[in-house]
């Protein structure tokens, strides 16, 4: 998916909203157990339910491969499953020597058919360049995580002269290694204060922001020092929408949260783009 294809959705949607598909076994809601594939049914009925008000879903590859053969089954039925101009995230967060992240390329991106795939930039340039190859498939460069071990490393100073954090560095160095219409960067929403650092070195690129929601992080205050002209901001939550409820009723209370923080974004949208 093109980067114009993503912000016509947003304007179609009024929304900007990525739905987490972290679907946990044992979270599942009981009337669901005695469904052949029990995760499935749960993410087919989060997808039908939110469709409409989300423009991206992101599984998170560990909630799949925890389950061993049967997960990977699971999940590529739920990637099906997504209408095709959702914004697809392989949450997997990988990155190896360039013969290796070639391989997991073609895992996420061929074998599967996701867009994106969230990558460590820890292994450097040639570690991420073999994610770079097809044009509409995306890399999504963590940058400034949202829990509390972003302090070990991504925080630290550097003595260069400039003073920068390491996080700014990855940022620097990164969007040379290609457009804002291949690479997006993962900006935790509990980072609010650091926005403008990041959009100071990447005003084009598309942040992915996860922490609204279970971890703290506010929409209205990321949205408001994180949009760009194009929105530029793809807001994760997880398992306030899909955990809303644990009972036959989950779809439907996943649904309402959803419409709660598409409301939001559509009145942000407004206000923000405008300016
Ligand atoms: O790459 C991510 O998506 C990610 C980066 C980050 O800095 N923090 C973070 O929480 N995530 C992921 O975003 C999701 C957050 O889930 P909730 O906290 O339930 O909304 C999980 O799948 C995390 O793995």
């Amino acid at each position: 998916m093109t980067r114009e294809q993503l912000f016509e959705q947003i304007l179609q949607k009024k929304s900007y909203l990525c739905v987490g598909l972290d679907t946990d076994p044992r979270k599942l809601p009981q009337h669901l157990l005695d469904a052949e594939d029990p995760v499935f049914e749960f993410n087919r009925q989060i997808i039908e339910a939110t469709a409409d008000l989300c423009v991206a879903y992101k599984p998170n590859i560990a909630f799949y491969e925890a389950q061993g053969p049967q997960g990977w089954v699971s999940l590529e039925k739920t990637l099906k499953a997504i209408p095709d101009n959702i914004f697809t995230i392989a949450d997997a967060k990988r990155g190896d020597i360039g013969n290796t992240s070639e391989l997991y390329a073609r895992a996420f991106f061929e074998t599967m058919q996701f867009d994106s795939i969230t990558v460590a930039p820890y292994m450097g340039a040639d570690s991420v360049k073999p994610f770079l190859v097809q044009d509409g498939k995306w890399v999504i460069l963590l940058a400034l995580t949202s829990n509390a071990g972003s302090q070990d490393f991504q925080m630290l100073r550097l003595e260069d002269g400039n003073e920068e954090y390491l996080f700014e560095q990855v940022l620097r160095s990164s969007a040379g290694w290609a457009t804002p219409d291949q690479m997006m960067y993962v900006v935790g929403a509990t980072q609010a204060e650091y926005v403008q650092r990041v959009r100071r070195l990447v005003p084009e690129h598309f942040l992915l922001v996860p922490g609204v929601g279970a971890q703290g992080g506010s929409l209205e205050e990321i949205s408001r020092l994180g949009m760009n002209r194009q929105c530029g901001l793809l807001v994760n939550a997880t398992r306030s929408i899909i955990y809303a409820s644990s009972g036959p009723d989950f779809a439907e209370k996943a649904r309402a949260e959803a419409l709660a923080m598409q409301q939001e974004m559509e009145a942000l949208l407004e206000e923000l783009i405008k300016k």
